[in-house]
């Protein structure tokens, strides 16, 4: 049997104590691998979306390649199983090749169903003329459901094929059919099995553990010189194996142009496909052998859409939401109740704490990206110092109480200034956030009790109505929206690390306002010891 068409020089023979496990030499220089290898998939069209070429393409581009199909037969199926197959005439598959072939230079090859002798011989010719510098060939004849895909007459022409591959990679089933022996029980009669067709056909053959039991699923590169490489990983307890076969070697062939070793891409390809199982639940396709999630690497790592960030944001701090109207400083408050030597430490802390949060607002402008970020946080500075503490200190006025800052004060600044510090622009924008959106959402519920309980009226019965009703402001409102809406686009920009960073910041200051509201009940007694004259 020849040995199948190859970019590569055939590597020294390995020293003899390595024999056992041998590194595989690169098939060609690592250098000269393309940053997206031109990968084409020959298989059949899966119309829902987990198996043949459609799966091929999912996983040829998660593995950054560029992703082609020439299809070779259509299958009407579902994650139940194959309900029919319909066979176009071989010519045509040949002239979808030869366009191919014309005009692109092609890095590597992954063959999948091919329906019958005639279709594979139309490959093989096609692949002795081009002489793909990677050829992977997955003998698809069953699918997981048990249909069977391809006629067992095509059996010879498939072995035929196997001259041109560099790697095939049967599940067990298939193993036997082309050893021509019956289905090995056991992962050794496997091993067994891959060696002599590895031997036979000089080619590497990746023998799959899928389909035997056990907690383990492991997987065998048998090289054509007899070596074995088994490469474990743990079985993912899921129905959702529709397409593992083909997905996983349409990413070895992918894999192989980059790294030119086989054993190393067999073991990136099999932690990539244990991962895509684990996460295939939330796909939720089908009611059979469900698809895997090809792309759980990038969606794992990719920014959020529009305003997903923020609204997990919000849905992390749903117990500090809940802690702050559960505190005795907010029912008080609301019911006119509070006693007034808590209202004013209140005030005073809150003084104290704008002067130091305008500071951080403008750094947030200094580090803003752009124009209208910068004006925005510096509006914010302005209005700190300007519209609320001149609030504050006409109440004040009437609550004539000064203290220095307190410690829930301090330890709230002293996170902000912090993050003002070495924080990124992110990271200080998610912090001041809490801020904006627990006043904003504690104002609008006060705001609306308060309207309620007093229809209205001018608030002369209700201590703390003038203050409640100067709360909910919509002006507020509309900065709270802009201020979620910057935190959301710096969240897209951001990597994954700095996300956490921005959530770490926001959850701290979210945590700090709980303590602000309740700091009075703890510290207003110390207040009249502080009082300076
Ligand atoms: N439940 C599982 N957990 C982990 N890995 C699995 C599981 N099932 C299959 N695999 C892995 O998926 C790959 C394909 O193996 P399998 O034996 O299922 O191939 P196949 O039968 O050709 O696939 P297909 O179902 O697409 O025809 C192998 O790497 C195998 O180890
Ligand atoms: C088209 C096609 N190719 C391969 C398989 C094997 O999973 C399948 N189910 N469908």
């Amino acid at each position: 049997m020849s040995q199948p068409p190859t970019a590569y020089q055939p590597p020294p023979a390995p020293p003899a104590a390595s024999q056992a496990r041998p590194a595989a030499p690169p098939t060609r220089p690592t250098s000269a691998a393309p940053r997206h290898p031109r990968v084409l998939s020959i298989a059949g069209s899966d119309p829902s979306g987990g198996a043949g070429i459609q799966a091929d393409i999912k996983s040829i581009s998660a593995h950054g390649g560029y992703a082609m199909a020439a299809v070779t037969a259509l299958t009407a199926q579902n994650t139940r199983g194959v309900q029919d197959v319909h066979v176009p005439p071989a010519g045509f598959l040949a002239r979808q090749l030869e366009s191919l072939s014309a005009d692109i230079s092609i890095d590597a090859v992954k063959i999948g169903m091919l329906a019958n002798a005639e279709v594979m011989d139309v490959v093989g010719e096609w692949l002795a003329k081009t002489r793909p510098p990677v050829v992977v060939l997955d003998p698809v004849m069953v699918a997981s459901s048990g249909d069977a895909l391809m006629r067992e007459d095509a059996r010879t022409a498939l072995l035929r094929l196997l001259a041109h591959a560099h790697l095939a990679t049967p599940n067990i089933a298939e193993l036997a059919v082309l050893v021509g022996e019956p289905e090995a029980a056991t992962w050794e009669a496997a091993l067994q099995q891959g060696k002599s067709l590895a031997a036979a056909h000089g080619t590497h053959v990746l023998v799959k553990g899928g389909h035997l039991d056990g907690d383990d699923c492991p997987d065998a590169l048998l090289g054509p010189d007899g070596s074995v490489e088994v490469f474990d990983g743990p079985r993912v307890g899921t129905p959702n194996t529709h397409g593992t076969g083909c997905s996983l070697s349409a990413a070895l062939a992918t894999l192989q142009v980059r790294t030119g070793n086989w054993p190393a891409s067999v073991r990136r390809a099999k932690d990539w496909l244990t991962g895509a199982l684990r996460e295939s639940g939330p796909l939720s396709v089908g009611h059979g052998h469900g698809p895997l999630n090809h792309f759980h690497e990038l969606w794992a790592s990719a920014g959020p859409a529009g305003d997903d960030f923020s609204r997990s944001l919000w849905s992390d701090i749903a117990p500090q939401r809940e802690a702050i109207f559960g505190l005795a400083f907010i029912k008080e408050l609301a019911a006119g109740t509070l006693d007034g030597q808590h209202f004013a430490y209140y005030l005073a802390q809150d003084a104290q704490y704008l002067s130091a949060y305008a500071r951080v607002l403008a750094r947030a402008s200094a580090l803003a990206p752009n124009e209208d970020e910068q004006r925005f946080w510096a509006a914010g500075a302005q209005n700190c110092l300007a519209v609320e503490l001149s609030l504050h200190r006409d109440w004040l006025s009437r609550h004539p109480l000064e203290v220095a800052m307190g410690p829930v004060t301090r330890h709230y600044v002293n996170h902000l200034q912090a993050v003002a510090y070495s924080g990124s622009y992110g990271e200080v924008a998610a912090a001041v956030l809490p801020c904006y959106w627990l006043y904003a959402e504690v104002g609008r519920v006060l705001h609306a009790d308060y309207l309620k309980h007093d229809g209205g009226a001018t608030g002369s019965a209700h201590p703390y109505g003038e203050w409640l009703q100067s709360y909910a402001d919509d002006a507020f409102a509309q900065a709270t929206a802009r201020a979620v809406a910057i935190v959301d686009a710096a969240a897209r920009r951001g990597s994954p690390l700095e996300r956490d960073r921005m959530r770490a910041a926001f959850v701290q200051s979210a945590h700090d306002e709980v303590d602000f509201f309740d700091a009075p009940r703890l510290y207003a007694w110390l207040a009249p010891l502080a009082r300076r004259d």
